[in-house]
């Protein structure tokens, strides 16, 4: 058996170690060996090699560890006091616009741009893509573009301080961000939901936080000044919670953009003018009248009801949040969550009102059964009442979204509708709806001035002139621009006479005025060819109307019949199945037949008229074997519908 001299690691006494001519180890060794297995094999080495003996360092060591330790907590339990007594610090939500908001200040500053450890984006709204996706924001940008080769210009990158504390002073004061993991991971987490984001102060009062944040903001929207910011309802990824993504920050269209009767424009201008007036909201409120208003758009397809919209939102410098009602995303649950988030002042777009459940009338939907899917399209939305089990958007639905308590006051509320004659008037009531603007196909003004828009030169058509970097002279600079200004009359009367001619060529009424203008995209940097080929284009659009109009009619012919086919196809079953039944009554209810050949050559006889009549043919009579007195009586006291009286008679 091995004595514990020989089992022991310690180096022996021929080693001269003060602590190893002893048989057992000191405590402090035995310690560590349990905390650090193969601990004493290293100490006796370094002691053996090195002649250091690692067992005077020992308590040193530890002490300096309980230190650190003890440091560690005090230090957070300390930062913790001054934190909740000593300092105001606000938390930024990652899920909401001011996580970009701060962002993209952030990114600014000098600290982020100093920080040896930080993120790179090429696009600081990534990281909370689902709602606050920002595509191609700098899109019209000048600086985005590049000259010379016409091609964008490279993304800039923005760079933010990663995961840590930083301190920056603002306005004189020490502010501290901080970004940190959050605290509750999962793997269902998006990027974005995993940090957490803070800027803390010293000082109770949080005025300095509250600056950083206006300003912050007013820089963000200064970017957005000029722009319609545009959100659409749709639904988070991966998950059937529906939510406003913003989905383009456009420049806003100028209203004279939109070719409509002038007086109609400007009476939706100063009606809504009026309603946004902080005067007009205090008269709704002292009346009791809930503040709002609907405007409804109505038109065939193509000819600017989403155009005037947009530069509805953008000259009133409100967002615009659409929604169309044909997408399968549309039922009662995520239509109201999506009103009940709305702001206070905006444009609300309901596109497509007449979709399949909100024609119907209210009246009709309450007597309808619920079960009514055998009309549906798939994807579109259904009738009935606001309960309906199919969860999709029902009329009596829409209505308590528009008038409930999730519907926000103060908003402008438009409904766009290929087919207004479709629409339920509780719908459109006033009050629901306050102004009804018709568009119409081009007639020949439109048409006109569709071209004009088109080919008509506009300022900042032609790229700066950047070629020279010697000044200009006054007078040089003058007679350059009276050189421009010529050019553009003389362009300017080209221009109308050719929008004359092309007019005059295309028969009013009968082109939208998106067709118009996708024709003359073709040609638009040569007017004269576009007048020169709308002969071709009438032709071609009227052939292709044809040919699709055909091809409509044929799969509608198609589907009707196929209907007509399985309906047919029901029908004889359901007769089969009643003559099946009528021969088994009879037969329970008479004696037994000896032979049992009357009984089954009857019903034979019954399948068979029965088919005939399915098939659409007449009865044969002939074929008919004889009946005695009794069974002809038999099947007239059915009367199961299955015997017309003339051929029942002999
Ligand atoms: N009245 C108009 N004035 C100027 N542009 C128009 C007009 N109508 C259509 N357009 C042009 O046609 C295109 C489609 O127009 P828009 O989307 O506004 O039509 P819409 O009536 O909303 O169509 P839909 O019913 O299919 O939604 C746009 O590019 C727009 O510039």
């Amino acid at each position: 058996m091995a004595t514990p001299q020989e089992s022991s690691p310690w180096p022996t006494e021929s080693a001269g170690s003060a602590y190893s001519t002893g048989t057992s180890q000191s405590p402090q060794l035995a310690i560590l060996e349990v905390f650090f297995p193969g601990f004493s094999v290293f100490a006796g080495a370094v002691h053996r090699y090195l002649h250091i003996d690692l067992n005077v360092y020992i308590p040193v060591l530890l002490v300096i560890g309980a230190l650190t330790l003890v440091w560690n907590y005090v230090s957070s339990y300390l930062w913790d006091q001054v934190e909740s007594h000593l300092m105001s610090v606000v938390d930024i939500r990652t899920d909401d616009e001011i996580y970009n908001i701060l962002m993209a200040w952030v990114a600014k500053q000098t600290f982020s741009r100093s920080a040896r450890r930080f993120v790179v984006n090429t696009n600081l709204n990534s990281r909370s893509w689902f709602l606050w996706y920002d595509y191609d924001d700098d899109d019209d940008d000048e600086h985005d573009i590049d000259e010379v080769t016409n091609s964008r210009k490279k993304k800039g990158l923005a760079y933010t301080p990663s995961f840590g504390s930083h301190y920056f002073w603002y306005r004189g004061r020490l502010l501290l961000f901080r970004r940190t993991a959050n605290r509750e991971q999962n793997s269902f987490m998006l990027v974005s939901e995993r940090e957490e984001i803070s800027i803390s102060c010293f000082g109770r009062n949080p005025w300095v936080l509250k600056e950083l944040l206006l300003e912050a903001r007013q820089i963000y929207q200064q970017k957005d000044e000029r722009k319609t910011q545009i959100y659409r309802g749709t639904l988070k990824p991966g998950s059937t919670e529906p939510t406003w993504q913003r989905c383009m920050s456009r420049a806003s269209r100028p209203f004279s953009t939109v070719i409509l009767n002038e007086k109609t424009k400007q009476d939706l201008i100063d009606d809504v003018t009026d309603y946004l007036c902080p005067a007009t909201q205090r008269w709704y409120a002292n009346r009791g009248i809930p503040y709002r208003r609907g405007y409804l758009l109505y038109g065939p397809p193509g000819t600017g009801k989403s155009s005037l919209s947009l530069a509805l939102a953008g000259f009133f410098k409100m967002r615009i949040y659409i929604v169309s009602l044909s997408s399968i995303t549309s039922n009662e649950e995520s239509l109201g969550s999506l009103f009940a988030e709305l702001p206070r002042r905006c444009v609300v777009l309901l596109e497509d009102i007449d979709t399949a459940g909100l024609t119907h009338t209210r009246e009709e939907s309450q007597n309808q059964p619920t079960d009514d899917t055998d009309d549906m399209v798939p994807g579109q939305l259904t009738t009935g009442n606001a309960n309906n089990n199919s969860g999709r958007l029902s009329l009596s639905g829409l209505l308590n979204i528009l008038d409930g308590v999730a519907s926000q006051e103060g908003r402008v509320l438009i409904m766009t509708t290929n087919h207004i004659e479709k629409l339920d008037k509780a719908l459109i009531r006033p009050g629901r709806v306050d102004m009804i603007v018709n568009f119409g196909l081009a007639d020949e003004g439109m048409t006109s001035a569709i071209f004009r828009a088109i080919f008509a030169s506009l300022d900042g058509d032609e790229a700066p002139d950047n070629t020279s970097d010697t000044p200009i002279r006054p007078e040089e600079k003058e007679k350059l621009e009276a050189e421009k200004a010529k050019k553009r009359a003389a362009d300017d009367a080209r221009v109308n006479a050719l929008a004359e001619e092309f007019s005059a060529k295309v028969p009013a009424h009968e082109f939208s005025p998106a067709e118009i203008q996708g024709y003359l995209m073709k040609y638009k940097r040569n007017a004269n060819e576009a007048v020169a080929n709308v002969e071709e284009f009438i032709t071609q659009t009227r052939k292709d109307r044809k040919e699709k109009e055909l091809k409509e009619a044929e799969e509608k012919r198609k589907a009707e019949a196929k209907a007509k086919e399985e309906k047919d196809k029901k029908e004889k079953e359901k007769k089969e199945k009643e003559a099946e039944e009528a021969k088994k009554k009879e037969s329970e209810s008479k004696p037994a037949d000896p032979t049992g050949a009357s009984a089954s050559s009857e019903a034979a006889d019954q399948k068979e008229v029965i088919q005939k009549e399915a098939e659409g043919g007449e009865p044969s009579v002939e074929k008919k074997p004889e009946v005695n007195g009794e069974k002809k009586a038999g099947h007239e006291r059915q009367d199961s519908g299955y015997v017309t009286p003339s051929s029942a008679e002999p």
